[in-house]
């Protein structure tokens, strides 16, 4: 039985006077492809925040892998194999996609300033393993053609492929993708399922929202669904089709189809 990699013990996060995550439990097991859904504005980012440091909750608690990982900040928990992508693109958009990628390498670099600028032999080693990991990337993503391309004269598809591949560079051992098929026609849409499921192969554990119903089905093999902050259901993909409060939140309640 896969133990728990990542565990969310009543997790609350307040806004001043809204409660965006409100007393949430959620286990993701390794290996697996975790959906996280519910209504716009259900809080479902501010749970990836939680978990990455960006917006540290307040009551409960995060663990990763038996660590608890609730006050830690963004830059620990990256380090710790923790590595997400967002809802709207942030790349370096004047950067080549090679470089864009190469700026997720930066949290495996342990080496101080100074070998930098003296150009030691441990910071050519590191420089040598960054490109080598780059290289790697940019030939899973099937990126190679647009290499020294800057990344804004691609098209968005091609973006999103390039920030799954600047966090996968970071060989993360969770990956969290907010909202990867936004944007992306049926095609695209096809490439990122085919692309998720070989990361899964390669042993990374996924964690991701998603409001391409389609996609979630086909994708996932455990789901959390919340509303105002609160999971009100969790389940398989079948399970949570069938659940009444979630065809509720979804619908609004009136019995109209
Ligand atoms: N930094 C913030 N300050 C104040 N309120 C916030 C902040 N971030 C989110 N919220 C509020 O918290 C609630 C949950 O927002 P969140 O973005 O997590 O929802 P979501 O489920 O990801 O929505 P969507 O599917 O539309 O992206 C919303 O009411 C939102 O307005």
């Amino acid at each position: 039985m896969a133990k728990n990699d990542l565990v969310l013990e009543n997790v609350t996060k307040k806004f001043g006077g809204l409660t965006a995550v409100d007393r949430l439990d959620m286990e993701v097991c390794q290996g697996q492809i975790y959906g996280l859904i519910g209504p716009n504005g259900a809080g479902k980012t501010t749970i990836f925040n939680c978990i990455t440091g960006i917006h540290p909750c307040e009551e409960g608690r995060i663990l990763w892998k038996g660590d608890d990982i609730t006050k830690l900040p963004p830059h620990r928990i990256a380090a710790k194999g923790i590595l997400r992508t967002f809802q709207t693109i942030r790349l370096f958009p004047q950067m080549s996609v090679a470089e864009n990628i190469m700026s997720g390498r930066h949290v495996k670099s342990s080496q101080g300033w100074w070998h930098g600028i003296m150009h030691t032999p441990k910071s050519r080693r590191d420089e040598r393993e960054n490109w080598l990991k780059v290289e790697e990337q940019l030939e899973f993503f099937q990126l190679h053609e647009f290499t020294v391309q800057p990344v804004q004269s691609l098209p968005y598809g091609l973006q999103r492929r390039v920030e799954i591949a600047r966090a996968m560079a970071a060989e993360p051992s969770l990956l969290i993708l907010d909202e990867p098929a936004a944007g992306l026609n049926d095609k695209e849409t096809m490439g990122l399922l085919k692309l998720v499921f070989r990361i899964r192969e390669m042993g990374v554990t996924i964690l991701l929202i998603e409001h391409d119903m389609d996609l979630v089905m086909q994708l996932t093999e455990k789901l959390t669904v919340i509303n105002f902050g609160k999971k009100i259901a969790e389940g398989t993909p079948a399970q949570i089709q069938q659940n009444k409060d979630v065809i509720e939140a979804y619908l609004g309640s009136d019995d109209d189809d």
